[in-house]
């Protein structure tokens, strides 16, 4: 079994962070592990509280994973504050797993900063060199490139940007577009899109946090970086077509909504 790890922050509502990580992992047939960056307090209607987890204790979460057990796929969530960025960045050069995918969480859906914004330059900085992919969103590719984004023009602009940054790859996802949900990938070289018709829900928790994880499962199962991102745009497009009204706010994407079907659970 693939052994795949997810760095992040707790949701503890499960809808997205590392719960959503684990739980697409396990939707992937790939074995998920986890580095918690921070706990934080949160539901469908908002972030209430955040707790950072110290550096010295991320140092050792990583340090216990990878010297028991070989890794095959990281993804990178949310990473908080700046010395959380640099152990990270620390710990994963020693180690250099192959596939890195970073998701450049900022700020949540509700409105919360994830990311302490002068830890942006941070994170820039130390993480984006290191991962095969990054998958900002679009108000994230805006604050990356100090640019406003409303058009697919806009959105490769962006992309070539961030990749002028140090970035190997960017996937600049479209969610937040209001026609077609419409992701762009760039490798330096060309532009492939991955697009789905917009689904009318209110229940879009976490799908950042889902496509990553997906991306990250795929790499470690061993398609190419496009066929990863191609199939994870599908597993989140079913996730979110068969999405949770749970919670009075924003819910959850449904990460085993196949299985379940397959299994005759629904
Ligand atoms: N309403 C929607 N309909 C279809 N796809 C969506 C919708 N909202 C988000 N997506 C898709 O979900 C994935 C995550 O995108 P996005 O919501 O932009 O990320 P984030 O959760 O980081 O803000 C992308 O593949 C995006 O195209
Ligand atoms: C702990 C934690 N990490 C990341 C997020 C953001 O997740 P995302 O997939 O971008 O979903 P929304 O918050 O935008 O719904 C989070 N909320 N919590």
């Amino acid at each position: 079994m693939k052994k795949v790890l997810t760095i992040a922050g707790s949701d503890c509502s499960g809808g997205a962070g590392i719960q959503a990580d684990l739980k697409t992992f396990s939707a992937h047939g790939v074995f998920g592990m986890s580095v918690i960056t921070a706990v934080t307090a949160q539901n469908t209607q908002g972030v209430f509280a955040v707790q950072d987890i110290t550096r010295d204790v991320i140092a050792k979460q990583i340090e216990a994973i990878f010297d028991d057990i070989e890794v095959d796929g990281v993804k990178i969530g949310m990473v908080s504050q700046v010395q959380t960025i640099e152990v990270i960045a620390e710990q994963l050069s020693n180690y250099a797993p192959q596939i890195i995918v970073l998701d450049p969480v900022m700020v949540s859906k509700s409105g919360y900063h994830l990311l302490n914004p002068e830890a942006e330059a941070t994170l820039i900085k130390e993480l984006l060199p290191m991962a095969m992919i990054v998958t900002p969103n679009i108000p994230e590719a805006e604050v990356m490139t100090n640019s406003s984004i409303q058009t697919l023009k806009q959105m490769e602009e962006a992309a070539k940007a961030i990749f002028q940054m140090g970035a190997k790859n960017v996937l600049l996802k479209g969610g937040h577009l209001e026609e077609d949900s419409i992701d762009i990938l760039f490798d330096g070289q060309e532009f492939s899109y991955f697009s789905s018709s917009r689904i009318a829900t209110k229940n879009t928790h976490g799908t950042g946090c889902t496509l990553s994880s997906a991306i990250t499962a795929n790499l470690a199962l061993g398609h190419t970086l496009n066929k990863a991102v191609s199939l994870a745009k599908e597993y989140i497009t079913i996730a979110i077509q068969n999405s949770l009204s749970i919670g009075k706010g924003v819910g959850p994407t449904h990460h085993f909504y196949t299985l379940y079907k397959k299994a005759g659970l629904i």
